[in-house]
């Protein structure tokens, strides 16, 4: 289904909810630039480290579109494990599993309430910006335990520039890609207020510190585009 949340005057703040979820992968494919590409690399990265029977974590899975295109692409039978707070989501995610024949334990739960523990890699594709900035830290240090050694985090996020000038300039030029999908200024606008206060990015580095700060002896950038960014972190 077309997108078309923010065709009218807002209410509320954004939401994972019925209404979102209904048409998330078509928001997601016309809202963040190169959703696919990003989720290819993600998982082409994450191949070359697993191995048979391993454990891996979706943090925020929303439709599961990333653990089910690693399913298909990985030559190794996985643990596959969806975490997400909204019901709406999981339960579309449920009947996409089902249709492509992927076994996913999908658990509806807080990311803050429920444990991790074994994986091998651990995803999170624009979730940890939805996630109050003292409360990340705790998460991203509860991912780093989580691991085992070796272990991998993958996560994308929307980033913001330290300068400025080149923050507008990036907004601007994000903007002017979402009218290119089809968004008309009045949606830009609404879901940008919608999302005030709800969805707060972080500078890449601000993302990188945080990461070392959890204990990673390494993290880098593996695909940005303007203030899109996604990261691979190691667990020594
Ligand atoms: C932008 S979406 C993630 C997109 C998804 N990773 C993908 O690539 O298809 C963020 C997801 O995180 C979930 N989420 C946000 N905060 C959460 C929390 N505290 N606990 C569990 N899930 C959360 C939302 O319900 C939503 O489905
Ligand atoms: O539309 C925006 O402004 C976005 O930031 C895109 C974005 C995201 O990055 O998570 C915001 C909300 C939805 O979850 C889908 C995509």
């Amino acid at each position: 289904m077309i997108d078309k949340v923010f065709n009218k005057s807002i209410t509320k703040q954004f939401e994972f909810d019925e209404e979102v979820a209904s048409v998330f992968d078509d928001m997601l494919n016309r809202s963040v630039p190169f959703y696919k590409e990003m989720q290819r690399l993600s998982i082409n990265f994450a191949c070359n480290f697993l191995n048979e029977n391993d454990k891996v974590y979706d943090l925020g899975c929303s439709t599961a579109s990333t653990l089910i295109e690693l399913s298909k692409h990985c030559i190794h039978n996985l643990q596959l494990i969806g975490i997400d707070n909204s019901e709406a989501m999981l339960n579309r995610a449920s009947k996409k599993a089902k249709a492509f024949g992927v076994d996913i334990n999908l658990i509806n739960a807080d990311l803050h309430d429920v444990s991790y523990d074994d994986a091998k890699l651990i995803l999170s594709n624009y979730t940890l910006q939805f996630i109050r900035p003292l409360q990340r830290e705790k998460l991203v240090k509860k991912i780093y335990d989580s691991l085992q050694e070796k272990g991998i985090f993958i996560f994308s996020e929307k980033v913001i520039s330290s300068n400025s000038t080149l923050n507008k300039q990036s907004i601007d030029e994000y903007y002017e890609f979402k009218k290119t999908q089809g968004y008309s200024e009045f949606e830009i606008s609404q879901k940008r207020e919608a999302l005030e206060n709800v969805l707060i990015p972080y500078t890449e580095e601000e993302n990188k510190k945080m990461i070392l700060d959890a204990g990673f002896s390494h993290c880098e950038t593996i695909f940005k585009w303007v203030n899109f960014a996604t990261f691979i972190a190691i667990k020594k």
